[in-house]
């Protein structure tokens, strides 16, 4: 079993896929986020290198696989289309023959492989879990700045079936489905001792063209 911080020296992992959920409208940014630049790197191919350097196989969660094909990388198309990120996430679990999947929205333009990494090794450790016996969390979850990071976060392949039955009754809550997993929620002095710096600039996520005008600066910083 893999103990916390061991992938440093073992990444990537076989035993977890990168699900990058691409299948968004992008309306509010009023263009496809995926493939908006920062320093000359469109977000879904930093997107793609980070989860590589972490997971043994990388699936892209969506449903215009043109604009992706340059990528090289296998798409999935959701199962139940128009449904939002939870149809993504479950898509792909159901493709994925990995009893951990690291899922990874496509708008997140600052994702670490330490933030990945220090998720992974937790998930791998079974921390948390009081029952040595047990079969340890359906998920690990950051949390960050008192809110919880679904879409930044571990899933074990067998919570597809959750998803199904919530897609199909039209329960679309991410915070409803996540409350029904057994998950790790990880707050954020852990993450950060486990990683050496702060997570919060981990999970900026880009919604509309200002939120991209942000990115940029933050980058130009580094
Ligand atoms: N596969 C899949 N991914 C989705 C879907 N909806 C959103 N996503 C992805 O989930 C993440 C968060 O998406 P949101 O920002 O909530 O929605 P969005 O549709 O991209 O943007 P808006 O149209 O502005 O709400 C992004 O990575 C999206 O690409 C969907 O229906 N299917």
């Amino acid at each position: 079993m893999m103990e916390v911080g061991e992938w440093r020296r073992s990444s990537p992992s076989e035993r977890v896929a990168g699900i990058i959920l691409a299948g968004g409208a992008s309306r509010r940014m009023g263009a496809n986020k995926a493939l908006l630049s920062l320093n000359g790197e469109s977000l879904i191919e930093r997107t793609v290198r980070c989860l590589e350097q972490v997971c043994g196989r990388i699936l892209l969660s969506a449903n215009d696989p043109d604009s992706f094909r340059h990528l090289g990388v296998e798409c999935v198309p959701d199962v139940y289309p128009g449904q939002g990120p939870m149809a993504g996430i479950h898509a792909a679990l159901m493709a994925s023959d990995r009893p951990w999947n690291m899922v990874a929205a496509c708008d997140m333009p600052f994702i670490s492989p330490a933030l990945l990494g220090a998720l992974l090794g937790l998930a791998e450790a079974g921390q948390g879990q009081g029952d040595p016996a047990a079969a340890g969390p359906g998920a690990v979850i950051p949390v960050i700045q008192g809110r919880i990071h679904p879409l930044l976060a571990l899933y074990r392949k067998e919570t597809a079936a959750g998803l199904e039955r919530r897609l199909q009754e039209g329960e679309l809550r991410m915070t409803d489905w996540v409350e029904e997993l057994d998950a790790l929620l990880v707050p954020e002095d852990q993450l950060e001792a486990l990683m050496g710096c702060s997570p919060r600039k981990a999970v900026f996520n880009m919604n509309r063209p200002e939120d991209y005008e942000e990115a940029c600066r933050m980058d130009a910083e580094d």
